[in-house]
């Protein structure tokens, strides 16, 4: 996969604020690439540098692998703020406004309603949209000129569970397309749930990026005793070849076994060396306590 977007060291200072050091990041075509930061993290800082409302202080970037330029641009939806659409409008007249606003045929607009799932709902006043009615018109507008790439911030925030989930639905809808998608979120549930592709931003700082599958690791910590003494539990464990990792913690031999192995496993490869162990207990990694490991790291 080409990346559509590459960051190169990109730092961004106000005044005594590092709002982003130093960040280098890849975006690669057709993926979900979630900006993953709590607030003030540098998220949206980001995503206005590569859009070019903020001016970087260092670093550079590059779309399509070009520099930013008006050709470029017409290929990058986005969504930084919510739109201020009239309320005693329809959807379909609010979008023909912003089509309008923004040179685009209006032909567009009827598409870019059914894209957003308004198409039976075009001729309603925006007053009675629900909120994720509202933000989908919103994203609606961020298609008009039909971008290859779409960069949303927080595109769920302030909406009810039932916006989310719709919200949700067609983001991922959009990317089925085969468009990118760039969003910013400081919700880790919306990334894991959403994303192919994240990054995680801290104090203006990059901790981690890469797939999603391979940052929020899905492997299970395993508690082992008895059976057999612990050294031997531990030279057994340390042994077997879908073992990551293994130490010996509070009496007992503390397993991290890789990517998609499940501790059953574990149990037949002790039980063929003629151990039968006495306790095998499995606890999961939460997502929080990854989120937390990997945002407490020193370096990426
Ligand atoms: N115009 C500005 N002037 C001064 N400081 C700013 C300005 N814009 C952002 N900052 C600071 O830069 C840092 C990064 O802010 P940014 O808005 O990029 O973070 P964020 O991750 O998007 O958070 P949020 O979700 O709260 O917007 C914060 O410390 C913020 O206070």
């Amino acid at each position: 996969m080409a990346d559509i977007l590459e960051i190169q060291g990109i730092s961004k200072r106000y005044g005594a604020v590092q709002a982003l050091d130093q960040v280098s990041l890849n975006v690669p075509q057709g993926s979900i690439y979630g900006l993953l930061g709590p607030n003030g993290s540098g998220k949206t800082t980001t995503l206005g540098i590569v859009l070019d409302v903020i001016n970087a202080s260092a670093g550079t970037f590059r779309w399509f692998g070009q520099p930013l330029s008006k050709s470029t641009k017409r290929r990058i939806g986005a969504l930084l703020e919510t739109p201020n659409f009239y309320p005693y409008l329809t959807g379909e007249e609010n979008l023909r406004l912003t089509a309008e606003v923004k040179g685009v045929a209006p032909a567009r607009v009827g598409e870019a309603l059914q894209t957003v799932g308004l198409g039976n709902r075009r001729g309603d006043k925006f007053k009675g949209y629900s909120l994720g009615m509202k933000q989908r018109l919103a994203i609606g507008a961020a298609l008009l000129g039909d971008p290859e790439v779409l960069v949303l911030d927080e595109p769920t925030n302030g909406l009810d569970p039932e916006g989310i989930a719709e919200v949700r639905r067609l983001i991922l809808h959009i990317a089925s397309q085969g468009k990118t998608i760039v969003l910013a979120s400081h919700l880790l549930d919306e990334v894991e749930k959403v994303c192919t592709h994240m990054a995680v931003l801290r104090n203006g700082k990059l901790k981690a990026q890469g797939p999603v599958s391979s940052i929020l690791a899905t492997n299970d910590l395993v508690f082992l005793n008895g059976g057999a003494p612990l050294e031997t539990l531990l030279q057994t464990a340390l042994a077997l070849p879908f073992v990551a990792e293994a130490r010996l913690t509070d009496q007992q031999i503390q397993v991290t076994l890789q990517n998609g192995v499940d501790s059953s496993e574990l149990n037949r490869a002790f039980f063929a060396q003629g151990i039968a162990l006495g306790q095998l207990v499995v606890r999961k990694k939460s997502l929080e306590s990854q989120f937390l490991e990997i945002i407490k790291a020193d370096h990426a």
